[in-house]
């Protein structure tokens, strides 16, 4: 089993997409281990709707908790404690990939956060990013954070309109790979997602630097 973790350097970047076009690429499994905001819908049922795969490919979630907020409050609504013993990547013949909620350092209880699953995971994760002005602080942030817990970076993804000195100085400065830019999809179908996915995101580095 080879796992992918798509993490971003915010909510709402574009990693459910991005992870619904991954997962589809790869024919692999797809998990979200902790959904927080069930309205209108989980990020599964999305990943269910674009990537193309069948539905025993989406995993449950282990956690579903019904307010969309940051994890440790969603918890703390529902009456629910967020464990690591219940967070054990499942096991999947094939690619996996595994999405976060929100990005690195959100809280999924008192005393963990969402970096600290991918430590205790330790497999390597694709930070997506947007393309728009604040994107070079964000991404860097990440990354050190990522680095600083010894985390393997797979590499980073953007997600939105070009912007060429962005999706150049960020790779450059942090060292690590990029994998491409998925533009913005309308309509976004499952179709068309495969079709930009193909052309736009290169995981061939990805893979041959494991
Ligand atoms: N490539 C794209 N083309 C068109 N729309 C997109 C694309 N990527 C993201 N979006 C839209 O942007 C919004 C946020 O995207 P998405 O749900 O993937 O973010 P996220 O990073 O997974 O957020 P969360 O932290 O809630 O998991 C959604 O409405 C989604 O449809
Ligand atoms: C509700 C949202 N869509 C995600 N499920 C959780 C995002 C948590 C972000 C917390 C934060 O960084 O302030
Ligand atoms: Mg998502």
């Amino acid at each position: 089993m080879s796992v992918l973790v798509v993490t971003g350097t915010d909510t709402g970047v574009g990693k459910t997409v991005f992870a619904a076009g991954l997962a589809g690429a790869l024919g692999a499994h797809y998990w979200k281990p902790i959904q927080a905001g069930l309205e209108p819908e989980g990020d599964r049922d999305t990943v269910a709707a674009l990537s193309g795969l069948p539905a025993a490919r989406i995993l449950p979630e282990a956690y579903r908790l019904t307010t969309p907020a940051s994890p440790h409050l969603a918890a703390r609504i529902d009456g629910v404690e967020i464990k690591l013993a219940r967070l054990a990547l499942p096991q999947v013949d094939g690619p996996l990939v595994v999405e976060g909620a929100g990005g690195l350092l959100v809280p999924v209880s008192e005393t963990l956060t969402m970096a600290d699953l991918f430590a205790y995971w330790g497999q390597p994760v694709i930070l997506c990013a947007r393309t728009a002005l604040g994107t070079i602080n964000h991404s860097l942030l990440s990354i050190e954070a990522l680095k600083a817990r010894g985390i393997p970076i797979a590499g980073i993804a953007f997600i939105g309109d070009p912007h060429a000195e962005n999706e150049r100085i960020v790779p450059h400065l942090a060292g690590i790979a990029s994998l491409g830019r998925l533009p913005l999809l309308d309509p976004l179908d499952a179709s068309r997602l495969a079709a930009a996915f193909a052309a736009h995101i290169d995981l061939s580095e990805t893979f041959n630097r494991r």
